[in-house]
């Protein structure tokens, strides 16, 4: 038997005043009667951009400047009758007003109001992707917890981070609990998404957290998504087999690393940009680059197709 080609889609993600467009597939075709990004196939010869200016005016009318177009997420999907790699570029300057040249449905929706089920299998990681930023903050060392709570504080006053992790793998169950419980407070006060780090029932113990992040040692012992949709899902990956675990596990988002070395991590090397693209490349979640980056190294993941970078050094100061 032949293996079934991959087909290549430029599909679009058009912003506008904090919107982005939707249009309902026809009936009679593939994942015909969902929702979808406008888009369509990348043609002989053009370029993934080139493709997508061209399906957003036939499809919707609207024009967009390539070079105004950034990358969000690539997806690999096998549908079975069909594979597809979704090639997934926003764009938030795109002129006109759009009609469905093509005959379908188009609106304007809030990517908070977008519900997996109302779009084609492969566009949950997209999904995602839109609703996590570019940067996960993660909390490193402090002296003492009075330390641990000022540089806390400290760190989200300054930075701002809109999404962050309590990460303190050498604190026993009770201490960890008791930090957890201010951290919670500090985030919610400062409007940051907290994801505790550990095992699933500590989302039992703190429902009033965002999201749980399991390290490689837990989430191998699971076979299938340990907290509800409601919460995010986060999971500490190394290499290609821990990344098909997450995928199993219908994470929302993968760390991956360490990229460079790291002070947390000593005697570990480095992936390396090269290595980290391609591990990217088998993902099917965003993923976020880890490891010795500081925020200069934000464009070099972006381009290696990470959602963003995830650190402590560009948001804690070290004791
Ligand atoms: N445009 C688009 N296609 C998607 C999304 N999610 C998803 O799985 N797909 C799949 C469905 C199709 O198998 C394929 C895209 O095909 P398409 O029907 O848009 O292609 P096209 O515009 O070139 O249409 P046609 O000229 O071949 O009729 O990608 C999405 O959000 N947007
Ligand atoms: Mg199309």
């Amino acid at each position: 038997m032949t293996a079934v080609r991959e087909i290549h889609v430029a599909v679009g993600v058009i912003f506008r005043q904090g919107q982005v467009l939707i249009a309902r597939r026809p009936d009679h075709v593939h994942q015909g009667g969902l929702l979808e990004f406008p888009g369509g196939k990348v043609e002989t010869g053009e370029s993934v951009q080139q493709a997508l200016v061209r399906e957003i005016r036939e499809e919707t009318g609207l024009r967009i400047a390539p070079d105004a177009l950034e990358p969000v997420i690539e997806i690999r999907h096998d549908y079975g009758d069909k594979r597809v790699f979704l090639d997934v570029w926003a764009a938030s300057s795109a002129q006109g007003s759009p009609e469905g040249r093509e005959g379908q449905e188009i609106s304007w929706l809030n990517v908070c109001d977008l519900a997996d089920a109302d779009f084609p299998a492969a566009n949950r990681p997209i999904i995602r992707a839109l609703r996590l930023p570019r940067q996960y903050a993660i909390t490193g060392i402090a002296a003492d917890t009075t330390a641990y709570l000022r540089q806390l504080e400290q760190g989200l006053r300054t930075a701002k981070p809109e999404l962050c992790l309590l990460r303190a793998p050498n604190l026993s169950d009770d201490a960890y609990a008791q930090l957890a419980a201010w951290s919670l407070e500090a985030c919610r006060a400062s409007g940051a998404r907290l994801l505790l780090h550990g095992s699933a029932s500590l989302l039992e113990q703190f429902p009033a957290a965002c999201g749980l992040h399991l390290p490689w040692h837990e989430a191998r012992q699971h076979s299938a998504r340990p907290v509800p949709d409601g919460y995010l899902l986060a999971v500490s990956c190394h290499n290609e087999q821990e990344i098909a675990h997450a995928g199993l596990l219908q994470a929302d988002f993968i760390t991956l690393g360490p990229v460079m070395p790291t002070p947390s991590h000593p005697g570990a090397t480095g992936i390396g940009w090269r290595r980290f693209r391609e591990l990217v490349a088998v993902s099917t979640v965003p993923v976020f680059a880890l490891g010795g980056l500081s925020l200069k190294d934000l464009a070099e993941a972006r381009g290696a197709g990470a959602q963003g970078i995830a650190g402590i050094s560009f948001w804690w100061s070290s004791v």
